[in-house]
């Protein structure tokens, strides 16, 4: 069998390099064809393409001849000179990038500026693994249109667990889905004990080791409601039927709820690298991709509610999710910029969640779902949430 052609979007953050890990691990069922990035990290992208051998690149911003040239060096001390790779720059670069003929286009940018890339994978026909859960969040029933039946394959740890759950039992046969959710560095804490904490601190991640945004979301519980709205939109469960439970342990990934009082879950050591390796392989396991739970010792695994009134993020994505159109965009963009001015330091972490609230309250909504409807509201909520957040003071 020909191995399948992967690309990597996103090829040098905590998920892109974790996919070629796993791509480093089964030669004989993957080969990356293309990788992008944003350009922030020139010498591991040239590292990466010189490793892989992928036919082209991409890069949102930065030098194109720079990242020829140290190309051309990671070639050599790869013992692969002469390699050159097609070069693509620009904004649309990771677009085009996901256009390449290929089985699998892995989507791991972060933020909804991976709208357009996932539109594109969807279009070339390929399977999309789907990390960039904000694409599908913003665009909403736009990239639902735009998919085939299966098309989709979550790569998100929650959503993973929760098509491997499903294997199980029909669609009518699903009472709830119940997403675990780690309850971050600040679980446990009231909301007048969040009112101080740093970035550094919401960065400590009690069990997970990733990029900058979806760690600051999983502090503030902004990407259990994100991921709330993923799982209505992958799975067409209705939004009361989806349940949040707090698990600090992460091992339980999540767990679906049949009609017969039956509750699969889905179990297996924080490592990103088992939902990767199902997405690229799907629905074909990947041997080994990820050390499994030792039985042989003993553990405990906890569950908790989660407390809505320190953490009203899940609260505020399932309304804005009810209100449809382009609110779920609203809810993102909001946060991508107050997420930005928390780590600048120019506001409190509280005040990332209540000025989605109020930017959302402040929407009047769309008249219908375009692509330019959902770029025109990330645009006036990233403006609305600058005005606010200049008012803010820590
Ligand atoms: N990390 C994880 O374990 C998990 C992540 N996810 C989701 O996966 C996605 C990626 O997360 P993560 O890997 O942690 O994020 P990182 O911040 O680690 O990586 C983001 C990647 O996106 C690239 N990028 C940024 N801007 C652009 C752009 N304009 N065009 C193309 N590429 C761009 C970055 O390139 P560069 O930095 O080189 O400029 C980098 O390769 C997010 O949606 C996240 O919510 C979901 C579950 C788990
Ligand atoms: C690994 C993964 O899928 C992340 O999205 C994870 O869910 C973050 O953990 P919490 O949001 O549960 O803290
Ligand atoms: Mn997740």
């Amino acid at each position: 069998m020909q191995p399948r052609r992967i690309v990597i979007l996103g090829s040098t953050g905590s998920i892109g390099t974790q996919a070629i890990d796993v791509v480093d691990g089964a030669p004989h069922r993957f080969e990356v064809v293309a990788l992008s990035a944003g350009g922030g990290n020139l010498e591991l992208l040239a590292r990466q393409a010189a490793h892989t051998g992928a036919s082209a690149v991409g890069i949102a911003s930065g030098d194109p001849r720079e990242l020829a040239r140290l190309i051309d060096e990671a070639a050599a001390a790869a013992g692969r000179s002469g390699y050159r790779p097609d070069i693509i720059s620009g904004p649309d670069a990771s677009t085009r990038i996901a256009g390449t003929p290929a089985d699998v286009v892995l989507n791991g940018i972060t933020g909804s500026i991976g709208l357009a890339p996932t539109l594109a994978a969807l279009e070339s026909g390929a399977t999309l693994a789907l990390a960039n859960k904000e694409s599908l969040i913003v665009g909403g029933a736009l990239v639902k249109a735009a998919a085939a039946a299966g098309q989709i394959v979550p790569v998100d740890s929650e959503h993973s667990a929760i098509a491997q759950c499903l294997r199980s039992g029909s669609a009518a046969e699903v009472d709830k889905l119940v997403l675990t959710a780690s309850g971050g560095p600040f679980r446990g804490r009231t909301r007048e004990e969040l009112h101080a904490v740093t970035p550094q601190e919401a960065l400590a991640h009690p069990t997970w080791d990733m990029g900058l945004m979806v760690t600051t979301n999983s502090a503030t519980l902004v990407n259990k409601g994100l991921e709330v709205i993923e799982a209505h939109l992958l799975f067409d469960i209705p939004l009361d039927r989806i349940d949040v439970v707090v698990h600090p342990q992460s091992v339980v990934h999540s767990m679906v709820q049949f009609v017969d009082g039956s509750t699969i879950a889905q179990a297996s050591p924080p490592d990103m690298r088992l939902p990767i390796a199902l997405g690229l392989g799907w629905p074909d396991r990947v041997a080994k991709a990820a050390a499994p739970c030792d039985w042989t010792r003993a553990a405990t695994w906890t569950f908790e509610p989660l407390d809505a009134a320190a953490f009203p993020a899940v609260g505020l994505a399932k309304d804005a999710a009810k209100q449809g159109s382009t609110f779920p965009a609203v809810f993102n963009a909001t946060n991508e910029e107050a997420v930005t001015a928390f780590h600048a330091g120019r506001i409190r972490f509280t005040d990332i969640v209540d000025t989605v609230d109020a930017v959302l309250s402040e929407h009047p909504g769309s008249s219908g779902l375009t692509v330019e409807s959902v770029l025109e509201a990330e645009s006036w909520a990233r403006a609305r949430a600058h005005e606010r957040l200049a008012l803010s003071s820590l």
